[in-house]
């Protein structure tokens, strides 16, 4: 089974950075990694300078880092899943802690954005992780779990869904990388539920991608802050070997 890596670009990198990076990543992977499935989550405007920079049938998948439940209509601000697929993404990020933190996403529509996905035959990448202090008071791996069967309860084919697990605590530049311990019983949760694969994220970089890698449960790393220069993200590619 292949392992995921990928990147979210977040909210950096013009089109034409995010299309420099593509293409390197194209060039290196070539026909494909044995092994590996590396994809990237560029902002929406770089979506398809990404998805052409890496072309048709590419070996490297092209997401969005969020679609509406709706195919289409008054929605001001948002993208669907068919406009997410007609830009080239293959890919729906959904339930990020920082939109779920910022933008309203719930549970509900988690669930909602994941069948859209389905429906139109993208893959979802949904996001699950518990606060600092769920983890503090022992409830990491329960908030986690119900987070995780909420995405997947009704979905006509949850064993297509990808699961990242991002506890909070460890995202971005105010997270911390996590100690083995801590994340064992989520990811243990998790590995019990249908999903395709479920990563890893939050404060991955080179020196902790390869224990990550190795612990049970884990099919992949989803990296932040760590992957936006393209060496680097290649040298995680390599390390997913
Ligand atoms: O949120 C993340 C990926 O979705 C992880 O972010 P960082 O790797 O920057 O902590």
């Amino acid at each position: 089974m292949s392992r995921w890596i990928g990147t979210s670009f977040k909210m950096t990198k013009t089109r034409s950075e995010a299309a420099s990076y593509a293409a390197r990543v194209r060039a290196a992977v070539g026909d494909g990694i044995d092994g590996v499935q590396p994809f990237l989550i560029p902002s929406a405007t770089a979506v398809s300078v990404v998805a052409d920079t890496l072309g048709p049938g590419s070996p490297v998948l092209t997401g969005v880092q969020n679609a509406h439940w709706d195919d289409e209509g008054a929605w001001t601000g948002e993208i669907s899943v068919p406009q997410a697929a007609d830009a080239g993404a293959r890919l729906v990020e959904i339930g990020h802690s920082e939109r779920r933190a910022h933008f309203a996403e719930t549970d509900d529509t988690v669930r909602l954005k994941t069948a859209a996905a389905l429906r139109h035959g993208l893959t979802p990448l949904v996001c699950v992780g518990e606060s600092a202090a769920a983890r503090d008071a022992g409830r990491g791996a329960d908030v986690v779990r119900a987070q995780a069967e909420a995405a997947l309860e009704g979905q006509s084919d949850p064993g297509a869904v990808l699961l990242a697990y991002e506890p909070v605590w460890a995202i971005g530049e105010h997270g911390r990388p996590p100690r083995p311990e801590e994340i064992a019983p989520a990811l243990a949760a998790l590995a019990e539920l249908p999903a395709r694969a479920v990563l890893y994220g939050g404060s991955v970089d080179l020196r902790n991608a390869p224990w990550l890698l190795e612990l049970p449960g884990v099919q992949g790393l989803f990296v932040g802050r760590a992957a936006w220069d393209v060496d680097a993200f290649l040298d995680l590619v390599a390390l997913g070997l």
